[in-house]
């Protein structure tokens, strides 16, 4: 074995003992909505090429948190963040920060599926078009293929790409958000409850999308239900009335939790 045989496989051997890397990270989160404190003082890793699920009972912050992660709080006019929140180290919240550019890299999809009252090729192609990441027509149209792909969406809607989004079933629909999302090249996207609205077949192939997608972004989901952050999720962190009560490894949190209240939690006993 030469020398730089054993350097690459040490390199193996360590990336296999390391965590993935942190991509983003949340220090001494503070959010107040007005008087009111929403989240106090939570630290939380998201690492990269993983799916990290944000759990606990309703109200206990879990979107406020994700909202934080690409400034989305910045649109309520009572949110106030205090803490920290950076993106590969660099601090989102500096002001030197160009939002738009910060959301098209930390790109989000909402509970409700939301397309553009557009065609299906102009949802995805909007994106890519405001930023100016393509140069002509035909770059656009790889771009608007591949994320259509990507989305697992292509083979249902490639034969009526200049029909309404809006026309496209709930599942589609929230595909298609997914493919909006992905046409900037985002690097981590945010899901809020990106299933509620959808039926268990939709739900499954949206959950099948997340399971493959990992490999190319880094994803935070909020759910309310169990079985979907056991299934979709390698980290898991528990909220609980604003604070984070612990997170770790799905597989961990879901057999042996730390704390009783996530144990409580994820058993029914109370949310
Ligand atoms: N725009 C807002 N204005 C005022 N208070 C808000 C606002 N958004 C959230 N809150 C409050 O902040 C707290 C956390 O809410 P948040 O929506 O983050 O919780 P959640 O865990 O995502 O809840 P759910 O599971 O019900 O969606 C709640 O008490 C909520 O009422």
């Amino acid at each position: 074995m030469n020398i730089m045989t054993e350097a690459a496989v040490e390199q193996k051997v360590q990336a296999g003992l390391n965590e993935p890397a942190v991509k983003m990270k949340g220090e001494s989160v503070d959010v107040h909505y007005g008087e009111k404190q929403a989240l106090f003082g939570v630290n939380l890793d998201i690492r990269e090429n993983q799916v990290t699920a944000l759990i606990g009972p309703s109200g206990c912050g879990k979107s406020t948190f994700l909202r934080c992660l690409n400034r989305m709080n910045d649109t309520i006019d009572i949110a106030r963040v205090s803490g920290k929140i950076t993106l590969d180290g660099e601090d989102v919240y500096d002001p030197k920060i160009d939002v738009v550019e910060l959301r098209a890299r930390v790109g989000m999809v909402f509970q409700k599926p939301n397309p553009f009252p557009k065609s299906i090729y102009e949802n995805v192609a909007y994106g890519p078009r405001i930023h100016g990441l393509t140069k002509n027509r035909a770059e656009l149209d790889g771009i608007v293929e591949s994320s259509l792909k990507k989305a697992a969406l292509w083979n249902e809607v490639k034969d009526r790409l200049n029909e309404s989004g809006t026309g496209l079933s709930g599942g589609q629909q929230q595909r298609l958000c997914i493919a909006r999302a992905i046409a900037v090249s985002p690097e981590v996207i945010l899901m809020d409850e990106p299933c509620s609205a959808l039926d268990p077949i939709a739900t499954a192939k949206v959950e099948e999308l997340i399971d493959e997608l990992r490999e190319n972004y880094t994803i935070v989901i909020v759910t309310h239900s169990m079985q979907q952050a056991a299934r979709v999720s390698q980290r898991t962190a528990m909220f609980h009335i604003g604070y984070l009560v612990e997170e770790g490894a799905t597989e961990k949190m879901f057999t042996n939790p730390d704390d009783k209240r996530t144990q409580d939690y994820i058993t029914g006993r109370f949310g």
